[in-house]
């Protein structure tokens, strides 16, 4: 049994890759779909050809994977592509944040890095040579973000495990693209706060076309997918500018 697998299917972009994927791989027998929203993922099967298996849980907590690996020991499906959407942000001083809502950074690190580290390793073994794993980093992990740190940082981790990672298993033929985009106009933002750089809103971009390109780098074998020219530009900005000058722009555009 061939299958996908993606994790915060329920909304943005996660979704969107659920709504995709049967474009790109015409030959899975099922989609299987993490979160902890059952009655989006339910309806999410219903618009999609390809059948849905629903795993309804929190991958902060260890339950969803034991039902996960308990289900891939027993089905010993073949894992064509696995993409890791879950997470979340939230904007501000990470000390404001962290007076308002104890734990909610600790919890971000936990389902941004640990939990998607965790997915990873569940799906491997069921990977074989021309499998693809997606993970959903950001543009946030190019460089640091002065009222976004603790979010920036879990991004930097996904950006860095995962070309590391794609290195590790190239050998295996298994391709890993780190996603990066910018501002998607998805649910994100009704946890994180609206961006506080009014440039964000300026370079908002809509989930279906970043999902599109991140699926056709992910076939064209790239370890990187940067949706549109601004995201490109900041890519190249964090790397020849030194990131003293980079936090001081950063600090200029928060509003
Ligand atoms: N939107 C942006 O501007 C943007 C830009 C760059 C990168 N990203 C990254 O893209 C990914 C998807 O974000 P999005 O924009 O699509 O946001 P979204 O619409 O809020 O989707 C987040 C998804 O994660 C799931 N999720 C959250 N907490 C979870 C938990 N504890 N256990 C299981 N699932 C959980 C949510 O499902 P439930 O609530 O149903 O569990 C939802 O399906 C994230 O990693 C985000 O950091 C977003
Ligand atoms: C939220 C998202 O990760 C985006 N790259 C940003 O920095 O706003």
């Amino acid at each position: 049994m061939k299958i996908g697998i993606i994790t915060g299917a329920s909304s943005g972009i996660g979704r969107e890759f659920a709504r995709q994927m049967e474009y790109f791989y015409q030959t899975l027998d099922e989609i299987w779909v993490i979160a902890r929203r059952k009655e989006k993922l339910l309806a999410l099967s219903a618009q999609i050809r390809v059948p849905v298996r629903i795993f309804n849980g929190d991958l902060t907590e260890k339950e969803i994977y034991t039902e996960l690996s308990n289900l891939l020991e027993t089905e010993k499906p073949d894992i064509r592509m696995l993409v890791n959407a879950a997470g979340f942000g939230k904007s501000g001083n990470a000390e404001d944040i962290r007076r308002k809502e104890a734990g909610c950074q600790s919890r971000m690190i936990d389902l941004n890095c640990r939990a998607l580290t965790e997915m990873t390793f569940v799906c491997l073994p069921y990977m074989s040579a021309g499998s693809r794993i997606l993970n959903i980093a950001s543009a946030a992990a190019f460089c640091p973000q002065p009222g976004f740190a603790v979010y920036a940082a879990t991004k930097a981790y996904v950006l860095s495990f995962s070309r590391a990672l794609g290195e590790e298993v190239k050998n295996r033929r298994i391709y890993v693209t780190a996603v990066c985009p910018g501002p998607v106009d998805t649910e994100f933002f009704e946890t994180a706060g609206r961006p506080e750089s009014f440039l964000k809103e300026k370079v908002m971009a809509e989930a279906p076309q970043v999902v599109r390109k991140a699926l056709l780098d992910s076939r064209a074998r790239k370890s990187l997918s940067i949706y549109g020219l601004p995201m490109k530009g900041a890519q190249i900005a964090a790397k020849v500018l030194p990131h003293r000058l980079v936090l001081k722009l950063e600090q200029i555009g928060r509003k």
